[in-house]
């Protein structure tokens, strides 16, 4: 009896050996051996003081954009979630998608939240937000996406190399990946493209934020390129409201600073941090929200600025009676299918390959996902793109650290419903094919759905998120051209809420630009 005591006191000592050895091996190779910026959780350090521009959020977007900033000036990054720049969960690849699975109110670095829709879901909630827990796979926008929404083409280039040549790796093709990409070619998803970033039809390997050694580069690795001291990080903190005043015209607002308290709720204190103030207005900064596609919309709700019907039911005075906040959710509906089965131990895999359809409406790839410590399964997963259904995103509440209420109506719309049926149809011709099947052998699991009726039931029963979601705060319905807030002077939103639709394969590589492209923006604009 005493043995296996023994047997299990001697592995829990190598298990913290082996996570304390872990950190020390993090902690000495910080991103490049370069210094951080100061981050700091005290919200005392920060309160009541002012900078030049105050980014909120400090995920795909806003790191990139604080630190292009920082280049000319004082920038506090506020962000809800803790530092990711030592946490082996979140910079080993061979530990990825743990962090998903350990989930909690206030402190995990995934928030999951349920749609009104029934289906679960995930946001960051850490510094490098989302891209700190994501799938890593980096491909851009094509030509026709940055041609609609009007941005400029150089400087679109210039920020996606920005970006590209600090935190973006050409894989090295894992046995599984090269299996997928077989099995997309004979499914009949051609030509085969080879690497590429572009967004293409036809079999590519894309780009990735995992390196060659499997560490895991965040948007917050991407602050190390701006001018440290001009930046401030306040991590831990949750951004409740921002601070608008009326100006001499009755009509006209303007922000002046945010409102924040503890992540961890510990005390009700209510903080501020304001703006820089100057004489002439026009070489003022911004609040810049950069909360992603639930927080920034939030924000604005809880600043008081929507719909006046429904900041009434929540006693938020109104500010401004901009209708379209919260409007225009969506998330692009996904649908997978275990190829494997039955669990086993595998090392988790990131998705490298996708398969890109002739009318960009399908995109499949393939992972190996943990579904706990010690068991992971094999789906081969795909997303319907550009959906027609869309959404509404409200507050449930008015503690800002909670999820809003938010509905995405997945395959609401008729036409979804019949791409889905198309993309289940071509699911099972890559689940069914040779290459799979000479690679899992007697493992593999056999999919027999057949008939149109039987997939559509399959696709309502089965519908998930592909964690793609966007809206809110859109681009001429909520802020102008320039991000920036309609009726609301030196207020902008820089994030996943103002896209009415996902760029290119997957967002985060855009988001990691606009940040960058924004950024680089306001630099010159404040040349002027
Ligand atoms: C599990 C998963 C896998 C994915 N895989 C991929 C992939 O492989 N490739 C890809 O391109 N995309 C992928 N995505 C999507 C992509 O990561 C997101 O669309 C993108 O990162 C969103 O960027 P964002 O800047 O809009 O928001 P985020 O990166 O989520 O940043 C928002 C930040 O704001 C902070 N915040 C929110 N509210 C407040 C507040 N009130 N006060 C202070 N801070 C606040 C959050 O903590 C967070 O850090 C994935 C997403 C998930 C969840």
């Amino acid at each position: 009896m005493e043995l296996p005591k023994i047997v299990h006191g001697y592995m829990l000592l190598i298990a913290v050996i082996f996570l304390l050895l872990n950190l020390f091996v993090f902690s000495s190779s910080l991103p490049q051996g370069k210094p951080l910026p100061h981050m700091t959780s005290d919200v005392e350090e920060v309160s009541g003081k002012s900078f030049d521009y105050i980014v909120v959020g400090g995920g795909t977007a806003g790191c990139p954009l604080a630190a292009t900033l920082s280049e000319r000036f004082s920038v506090l990054l506020v962000e809800r979630g803790g530092s990711s720049f030592e946490n082996p969960f979140i910079l080993e690849k061979k530990y990825y998608g743990f962090s998903l699975l350990q989930t909690d109110e206030h402190t995990s670095l995934a928030q999951s939240f349920i749609s009104k829709d029934g289906i679960s879901n995930l946001r960051g909630r850490v510094l490098g937000g989302s891209s700190a827990m994501n799938g890593g796979f980096y491909s851009r926008a094509s030509q026709d996406f940055v041609k609609k929404v009007g941005w400029n083409n150089e400087l679109v280039k210039n920020a996606y190399e920005w970006v590209e040549s600090r935190i973006v790796f050409k894989p090295e093709l894992t046995p599984w990946q090269t299996v997928a990409e077989f099995s997309f070619l004979e499914a009949g998803i051609l030509p085969y493209n080879g690497f590429s970033l572009e967004h293409i039809k036809g079999t590519k390997l894309g780009g990735s934020i995992f390196d060659e050694c499997g560490k895991r580069h965040t948007s917050a690795d991407l602050l190390l390129a701006g001018n440290l001291n001009n930046i401030t990080v306040l991590l831990n903190a949750t951004v409740k409201s921002v601070i608008i005043h009326n100006t001499g015209n009755r009509t006209e607002k303007i922000a002046q600073g945010i409102r924040f308290i503890k992540s961890d709720g510990s005390s009700l204190e209510i903080y501020e941090a304001y703006l820089n103030q100057q004489e002439n207005s026009s070489l003022r900064g911004d609040v810049i929200l950069a909360a992603g596609a639930l927080g920034s919309p939030q924000i604005l709700l809880l600043s008081g600025i929507g719909s006046y019907r429904h900041l009434k039911n929540f006693n938020i005075p109104l500010v401004l009676n901009l209708k379209k906040v919260g409007h225009g959710m969506k998330d692009e509906p996904g649908i997978a299918l275990l190829v494997d089965s039955k669990p086993k131990n595998r090392q988790p895999d990131t998705p490298q390959v996708v398969g890109i359809t002739d009318d960009f409406k399908i995109i499949i790839e393939a992972g190996i996902l943990p579904i706990s410590f010690n068991a992971t399964r094999m789906p081969i997963a795909a997303k319907l793109a550009l959906p027609a259904s869309k959404g509404r995103l409200k507050l449930n509440n008015t503690d800002p650290r909670q999820n809003p209420w938010v509905k995405f109506n997945y395959l609401a719309k008729e036409e979804d419903c019949e791409e889905c049926v198309k993309l289940v149809e071509l699911l099972e011709r890559v689940a069914r094919s040779e290459s799979i099947a000479l690679f899992l052998g007697a493992e593999r699991k056999n999919h027999v759905l057949s008939g149109e009726e039987e997939m559509r039931k399959f696709c309502k029963e089965n519908v998930r998120t592909f964690y793609h979601f966007h809206g809110g705060c859109i681009v001429g319905s909520v802020v102008d051209d320039d991000y920036k807030v309609y009726g609301v002077r030196g207020l902008r939103v820089v994030d996943g809420s103002t896209f009415e639709e996902s760029p290119g394969t997957n967002p985060m590589a855009t988001l990691l630009m606009l940040g960058r492209y924004q950024g680089v923006k306001i630099l010159k604009e404040r040349e002027k």
